[in-house]
Order: structure tokens, then C-alpha cells, then sequence
């Protein structure tokens, strides 16, 4: 180790980072407070947890805290804390790089356009880059706890793409970061102003933050520093307190310090658990967006795990489950041993009555919103509606409650907006009606016009169309909602129970006689794509189209798993046919281009399906033959 100073250079996404924060953040500039004292109070939790086992980590200090001084004529902010430090690599690794998973997609998303930039990087977390929206030079001098009084580090930039760094000896271990403000920042050399800004944005930080007391002076006509301490903010954690001592805002600020956001969040619940058979406090919360990463199913940022109020880990996944990965919050645990890891809290028992219990409140406070506040509650829909989806599947003992929550595109309101719920359709069945009828597709507008839906239009019968991802795979967990079967209008025979009048029964009997050569020629010309060639009523307009049978899977299902390279089974669909239309009652008669009519209409009701032909030129070919028989 020499103690040389070293210029490096940024890792080029810092330098990125730091040009876009500088001009998106500008307007929100007071937020670097925050994250430098956010970070202060990071690094003295991870100092008391690695303490827990060795003390000596503490030297002689272990009243932990972070203070904050101005200093007007240098035109500096010192923000300084007693917590874990850096050593010289860490310092180059941390603060000249980016380590954060989801970079990539990240940098990848940018648009350009300041507004959107600047929420982007707002939910990816600015943190200590966001020094430099203030300051034309940032000093951090740091030791790390347990390392030796000559192995400081001394870190600087100007934040124009290089660093430097150099040994220094610091007696007191943790970190003391300069800023020095750019020119036109001098309304920040102020203790008020600094105050104000503490009390809003860090008032729920738990360590005290103190700043040197100030008393009105009136030989120079202002504020002058008396040299005495004062603690600056409540010093004790938020979730801590009883609801009442908490007022919204700053329910609000504590979730924006906690979730990488700069909106309110949708709504909170703050629970006390205590005398039953595990204790916790839990406070969490429903964000108004969602993230960038939220299709990641590993992504789980959301919960920081407590054991009586010392910071244990990020990102608990343990927690919560998948379908909830979009919840933020703290939870703080009376049971659960300080030195507790990822592996002990995969199998403890204390850890799934959180769990269980934080479920139940996170699904108490959604059915709050859907019933209280319809129009949060579709903003959360639109945001997290497919993820919560993943529950019907995830998590059978909630599945009923999960399942009230869901909301659908249909029919009935005739837009793409998901705002229908099973309660609603059950409410507007028709008498005779015991199914909920459902189509999915690739996309609404597919779903829509499908040709399953003619027959339900001609009676009326509401039917919801699905066309997220998740919906077949959500489907095949959810066969029943409040005794009425889910029902595809895709899947097997057309069952419309009492909705068939006696008249229709006997049409279909007829026709079957009627057309038992032709379908008996169809199956025998298609036996290699379809299992069976039937009539059916259940189409107006199409002539034909296919379905799958009651057990077998649907052709779009099969398609999902074909791309997502997994093997679908090879069952083949069934073929179903319009006795009314007049392309089919000409099969009847038919004689020179039987085989082509018959291959022309299993193609046209591939792609009504959303499917892809097999033989796209073949298909081309014999409609050309055929529009060529037509006489001008
Ligand atoms: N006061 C400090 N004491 C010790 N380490 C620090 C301090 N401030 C920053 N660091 C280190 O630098 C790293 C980078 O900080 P930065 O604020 O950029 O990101 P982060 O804290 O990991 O994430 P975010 O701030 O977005 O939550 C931190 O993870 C931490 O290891």
C-alpha cells in the first residue's frame, strides 16, 4: 500500500449517470441530502450488524450517529457518520462503479426525454452520485472499522469522469463526505434551510442526526453557532411509532427514502402483531408504478428485514411471496435471532407467520382500495394486475380472495380497459346460465372478434377476453369462482346448458344427419391436423373454426409454450363447422375442388385463432385456384 495519490477514471455508466442526474435531478436537487444521509445510516446499520459478532468492531464509540455541518466562508456541506467506512478498494469499487443488478436495462430504457429520465432514474436510485447535482467537488474521507489508524482513504472528484484516491490516517472510523457547492448554491449554507430539508425527507431515520445548535445573535443581526450538538430529528424508527404520532406525509416520505421513487405510493398499512404466536411490526405499501424490472420474477427489492429495530438485509424475499414483489416496506421482527441469514429464514417458522400474516394485510389492503377507492384501484390494476394474476397459481390458501381481486376486459363494457370483475359477471348472468365464459388470445382486439364469441353475441351472454400472458397459465389454477365453472369458449362441445333452446337441439340433430358424408370425407382428407370434423352452432358468421376438446389445450396455450421454447403436447383440435353458411352447405354439393375448399377453411380458421399456417404458399396457391374458378 503507497500513499500515493491515484487518478482513475469512472466506469463509463457512472459518467453516464452522473451528466443525466445532473440535468434531469436539477429540480429536485435537495434530494442529495437525503441519499448521503440514507447512505450514513446504511453504512452504521451494517456496523451494527457485522458487530453482533465482534464488538471490538465498535473501538470506543458505539453511540452511533451522523452529523451534518455547513461551513460558509470554504462553501462546503460535511455530512459525517461512525458506521462501517470504506477501505481504499472499497471506495474505488463503490464509488466508481455501478454494482447494481438491472444496469443494463436500465441505461437501455432511457428515452431522452428529461421528465421520464428523471423517474427512471429516480426508481433505479441515485445515491451518492447525486453529491454532484450540488457540488462542484466531493471529498470522502473514510476508514473502515476494524482497519488500522494509517489506513484511511481519501477520495475526490470533480465529477467530470476521473477520481482520485489516496491513503490517508483518519483516527475515527466511518466516513465524512465534502461538498463543495457550485456557485450558484449558496442558499444551502444555511442551517435552517439544512434543518428543513432533514425534516422532511430523513425525520424517519432512526440514528440521530445532529447539527451544530444556532442561536439568534443580536450584535450581528443573525443566527450564530453556540458549539453545542442538537439533535435535528425524532430519532426513532417510523414503524416504531403508534399510527396516530405519524401524519400521511410522512408515511410518504418514509416510503419514497425506502422504494428508489419520487411518487406517493397508492396506499400503506402499518399492523402491530403482538401476543399471538409471533411478534412483528409491518409497515408496507402498494407504489402508484410500477418499476422497470417488475417482469423479473427474481427481482424482489421490496422488503427490509428488521430483528428489533437493527437493519438485518435488503430485499427479504423470504417475506413475500412473487406475486407480491411489487410491495415495499420494512418488517421488524421481535423473534427472529440478529444473526440470522438468508438460509435460517428460508426454513424458520416465525418467518412464514410474517409471511402468512403480511400476505393477509397486503390482500386486505387491496380489497380496501378496489371497494374504497375504485379509481386507485385501477391505477394499481393496470400497473400490477398481471403479477397479482400469478397468485391464483402461486398461492392456493388465497386463491378465492386473490380471485375477487382480478379484473377483466369483456364483452360487456366493449373496451380494453380490465375493469370487469368475476363478481360483476356472476351479478349479470343470464337466467339458465352457470358458467363464466372466457376467450383468450394474443391481443384484445383477437380475443374480441374471435369467431368462438358469435354465438354468444347472438344470445347475449357476456363473455371475458383474456389476452395477458399470464391468463392461460392463471386459468388452468382457477376451474370455479362462487360454485359458476370457468369456462372456454374454445374447449370442447358447446355446452350452453339451459341457454340452448329445445328448437336449436333439434336443428343440430338434423344437420348432423345431413352433413355425416361430409365431415366423414373432411376427417379422413385432415387426419394428420384434426381429431374430428363436427357441426356445431355456436358460429353466426365464420364458417368455421377449431377448438380444442375438453381435456386438450388450447391452440393459443400450445402457441405460449412454443415460445417459450417448452414442449406442448401434440393433441390435435377439433373442427368445427357452420351448417348455415353457404361456403359449407356448397361442400354438400361439391365435386372438382373438394380437397382444396376443405384445406382453405382449416387455414382460415388457423388464423382466425391467431395460429400460423404450416404451408402459407400452399394456402395462397389454392385460394388463387379457387378465385380463379369465379367468373368476371
Ligand atoms: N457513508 C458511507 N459509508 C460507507 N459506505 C458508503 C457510504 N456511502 C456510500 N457507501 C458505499 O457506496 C456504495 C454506493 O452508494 P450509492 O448510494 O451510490 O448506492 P447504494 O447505497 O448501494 O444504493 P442507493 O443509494 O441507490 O440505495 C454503497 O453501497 C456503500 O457500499
Amino acid at each position: 500500500m503507497g500513499a500515493m495519490k491515484e487518478t482513475l477514471g469512472f466506469q463509463t455508466e457512472v459518467k453516464q449517470l452522473l451528466h443525466l442526474m445532473i440535468h434531469s435531478l436539477y429540480s429536485n436537487k435537495e434530494i442529495f441530502l437525503r441519499e448521503l444521509v440514507s447512505n450514513a445510516s446504511d453504512a452504521c446499520d451494517k456496523l451494527r450488524f457485522e458487530a453482533i459478532n465482534d464488538a471490538s468492531l465498535f473501538e470506543s464509540d458505539s453511540d452511533l450517529k451522523i452529523r451534518v455541518q455547513f461551513d460558509k466562508d470554504q462553501r462546503t456541506i460535511t455530512i459525517t457518520d461512525n458506521g462501517i467506512g470504506l477501505s481504499r478498494d472499497e471506495a474505488v469499487e463503490h464509488l466508481g462503479t455501478i454494482a447494481k443488478s438491472g444496469t443494463k436495462e436500465f441505461f437501455g430504457k432511457l428515452s431522452g426525454d428529461q421528465k421520464k429520465d428523471a423517474e427512471l432514474i429516480g426508481q433505479f436510485g441515485v445515491g451518492f452520485y447525486s453529491a454532484f447535482i450540488v457540488a462542484d467537488e466531493v471529498k470522502v474521507r473514510s476508514r473502515r472499522a476494524g482497519l488500522p489508524i494509517d489506513q484511511g482513504v481519501e477520495w475526490t472528484s470533480k465529477g467530470d469522469g476521473e477520481f482520485t484516491v489516496e491513503a490517508i490516517e483518519k483516527a475515527e472510523r466511518g466516513t465524512e463526505i465534502t461538498l463543495h457547492l457550485k456557485a450558484d448554491e449558496d442558499e444551502l449554507l444555511s442551517g435552517w434551510k439544512l434543518k428543513s430539508i432533514l425534516t422532511r425527507y430523513s425525520d424517519h431515520i432512526s440514528l440521530p442526526i445532529q447539527m451544530v445548535k444556532e442561536e439568534w445573535d443580536e450584535e450581528s443581526g443573525g443566527m450564530k453557532a453556540t458549539g453545542e450538538w442538537e439533535t435535528v430529528n425524532k430519532a426513532n424508527a417510523l414503524w416504531a411509532r403508534s399510527k396516530s404520532e405519524v401524519t400521511e406525509e410522512q408515511y410518504n416520505e418514509f416510503y419514497k427514502s425506502i422504494s428508489f421513487d419520487f411518487q406517493d405510493p397508492l396506499a400503506h398499512t402499518h399492523n402491530k402483531v403482538e401476543g399471538g404466536a409471533s411478534e412483528y411490526t409491518s409497515l408496507l405499501y402498494i407504489p402508484a408504478k410500477a418499476p422497470f424490472d417488475l417482469w423479473d420474477r427474481n427481482q424482489q427489492k421490496g422488503i427490509k428485514l428488521y430483528v428489533k429495530r437493527v437493519f438485518i438485509m435488503d430485499d427479504a424475499d423470504q417475506l413475500m411471496p412473487a406475486y407480491l414483489r411489487f410491495v415495499k416496506g420494512v418488517i421488524d421482527s421481535a423473534d427472529l435471532p440478529l444473526n440470522v441469514s438468508r438460509e435460517i429464514l428460508q426454513e424458520s417458522r416465525d418467518v412464514r407467520l410474517i409471511r402468512d400474516g403480511s400476505v393477509k394485510k397486503v390482500l386486505g389492503m387491496l380489497e380496501d382500495l378496489a371497494t374504497n377507492q375504485p379509481e386507485k384501484y385501477t391505477t394499481f390494476w393496470n400497473e400490477f394486475g398481471q403479477v397479482l394474476k400469478e397468485g391464483v397459481g402461486d398461492d392456493q390458501a388465497n386463491r378465492d380472495r386473490i380471485a375477487k381481486l382480478l379484473r377483466f376486459a369483456s364483452t360487456h363494457t366493449d373496451t380494453a380497459d380490465q375493469t370487469v370483475s368475476l363478481a360483476d359477471y356472476v351479478g349479470r348472468m343470464k337466467e339458465g346460465q352457470d358458467k363464466i365464459y372466457y376467450v383468450t388470445a394474443d391481443t384484445y382486439t383477437a380475443a374480441k372478434y374471435s369467431p368462438h364469441l358469435e354465438v354468444f353475441k347472438k344470445k347475449g351472454v357476456e363473455v371475458l377476453l383474456l389476452s395477458d400472458r399470464v391468463d392461460e397459465w392463471m386459468l388452468s389454477h382457477l376451474s370455479e369462482f362462487d360454485g359458476k365453472a370457468l369456462q372456454s369458449c374454445a374447449k370442447g362441445g358447446l355446452d350452453l346448458g339451459q341457454l340452448e333452446d329445445e328448437q336449436e337441439k333439434e336443428t343440430k340433430k338434423k344437420v348432423e344427419g345431413e352433413f355425416k358424408d361430409v365431415l366423414k370425407r373432411i376427417e379422413e382428407l385432415l387426419k394428420d391436423k384434426i381429431k374430428e370434423a363436427r357441426v356445431t352452432l355456436r358460429l353466426t358468421d365464420s364458417p368455421a373454426c377449431l377448438v380444442a376438446d375438453e381435456q386438450g389445450m388450447s391452440e393459443h396455450l400450445k402457441r405460449l409454450l412454443k415460445q417459450a421454447g417448452q414442449q406442448a403436447p401434440d393433441t390435435k383440435p377439433i373442427l368445427e363447422l357452420n351448417p348455415e353458411h353457404p361456403l359449407i352447405q356448397r361442400l354438400k354439393i361439391e365435386k372438382n375442388h373438394f380437397d382444396e375448399w376443405v384445406n382453405i377453411l382449416f387455414d382460415q380458421a388457423t388464423l382466425a385463432e391467431g395460429g400460423q399456417l404450416e404451408d402459407p404458399a400452399g394456402f395462397v396457391r389454392r385460394l388463387n385456384m379457387l378465385l380463379l374458378t369465379v367468373k368476371a
